[in-house]
């Protein structure tokens, strides 16, 4: 019988040790990052040094011991846990005879693979033609050696296409006007959303920790219309490449804002987080972050400060921050619990998402108080910006106006002061 399922390519990885206490855990992603992109690891190697090696990253006694075990292992792919000067990949695939691919570069690709809507492909692309773009030697007419295409057929089919500089550069603007396009109906929207008072909490973290998953669990228990409102959820690396926002409403009339969005891993690449401004919009904006961890993980520390080092290069520093450690069910612990603002729950849980939502109205509302407000008839534009502003309770139409039953923070508070009785 002919077996028509397409065997996963072997891959071998290799990284340079410059005495970093976390290379380790940088190798565990990058096995994990192979696995996400349908690669078969087959081994590792890795060389401690002080510097790497400026023409072929790694010393040549380790590239020939390498390109030994990786032949006799049958691996077609070296992986290495760096961005790589364009020069030290055509060393090494001369050296290897393996197909060489950077870290940035895996990255990128299951970005690419994994982006459905416009707006992602859209982004992905414009990173993917960035990192391309000095990759590109003058001197280089030989397309052969011009990357492009998938991990698959890289090199094939491409050579038609003239990947020069220029015409790089031409696709790159026309690919910022295109996204400019794309993301001016988003933009239009979340102006709507920050001009109307109702807070906002962003959902972040490092990928797979169940981010996803967390902001199903407040649509189910709080949003009338769940089941079509529901995110994408998957037990892999990038489930989520683009922002998702959903108005949650509290049993107790209050509502926030709550968007998911796109996870993290160390040494995301520069150009890549550029390119998903759009998309990281909603975290700029928020009043309160949710940072979820998953707890099982055994490298839970150093995902914490990736997750730290990304919202950083977005420039986010001071936003007030819930560290919610997820995936409780999977250990010995009790749950839900809470200490200061740390959660430990499982996203999973219908008692851990009460809790959840609990500690979310703490912070975004424990400064705010229940007032009682009338508004003239003739009044409508307090109305309505009493509705857009602040948490109403309830309202009741009498003949002296509209009693109105609300929470307000000290700064509407004083905005509204001559309407509260
Ligand atoms: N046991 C258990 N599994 C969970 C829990 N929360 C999420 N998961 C699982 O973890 C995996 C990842 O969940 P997602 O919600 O997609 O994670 P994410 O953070 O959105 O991931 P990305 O979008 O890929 O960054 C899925 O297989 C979920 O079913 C939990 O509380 N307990
Ligand atoms: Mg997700």
């Amino acid at each position: 019988m002919i077996n028509n399922i397409p065997q996963p390519i072997k891959a071998f990885l290799a990284g340079v040790n410059l005495n970093d206490p976390n290379f380790d855990y940088y190798m565990t992603e990058l096995t994990n990052l192979a696995t996400a992109a349908n690669l078969d690891v087959v081994g590792q190697a890795r060389q401690n040094a002080t510097q790497v090696v400026t023409s072929t990253y790694l010393g040549i006694g380790k590239i020939n011991e390498i390109k030994n075990i990786a032949h006799g292992l049958k691996a077609q792919v070296l992986i290495l846990n760096d961005e790589l000067s364009p020069m030290q990949i055509r060393n090494l695939e001369k050296l290897t005879k393996l197909r060489v691919i950077d870290r940035t570069e895996l990255i990128l690709e299951i970005f690419a693979s994994r982006a459905r809507t416009k707006q992602a492909q859209l982004q992905v692309k414009l990173a993917k033609l960035q990192y391309e773009l000095p990759r590109l030697h003058p001197s280089e007419n030989n397309l052969d050696q011009q990357r492009g295409g998938s991990l698959a057929n890289r090199g094939a089919g491409e050579s038609k296409l003239e990947l020069n500089r220029r015409t790089i550069g031409k696709q790159i603007a026309a690919i910022k006007h295109e996204l400019e396009h794309v993301t001016k109906q988003e933009a239009i929207k979340a102006k709507r959303r920050n001009q109307n008072q109702i807070p906002k909490v962003a959902l972040v973290g490092y990928t797979n920790a169940g981010k996803s998953t967390t902001m199903n669990g407040l649509l189910t228990k709080f949003s009338q219309e769940n089941g079509a409102k529901q995110v994408f959820v998957k037990n892999m690396l990038f489930a989520t490449l683009d922002t998702s926002v959903r108005r949650i409403k509290l049993n107790n009339n209050f509502s926030f804002i709550l968007s998911d969005t796109v996870g993290f891993i160390s040494k995301l690449p520069h150009n890549l987080i550029e390119s998903f401004k759009a998309t990281l919009q909603e975290v700029k904006d928020a009043d309160l972050l949710i940072n979820v961890v998953d707890a099982t993980d055994p490298n839970m520390l150093q995902t914490i400060h990736t997750t730290q080092a990304v919202l950083a290069e977005i420039g986010i520093k001071d936003t007030p921050m819930i560290t919610a450690y997820n995936k409780a069910d999977k250990t010995e612990r009790d749950y839900p619990q809470i200490e200061g603002d740390n959660l430990l729950y499982a996203a999973t849980s219908q008692a851990s998402i009460t809790v959840l939502a609990q500690l979310i109205t703490q912070h975004l509302f424990a400064a705010s108080q229940k007032v009682e407000l009338l508004i003239p008839l003739t009044a409508g534009k307090i109305l309505s910006q009493l509705h857009e502003q602040t948490q109403i309770i309830d309202e009741e139409y009498q003949s002296d106006g509209v009693h109105l039953y609300a929470r307000l923070t000290p700064d509407k508070s004083l905005q509204f002061k001559k309407y509260i009785i």
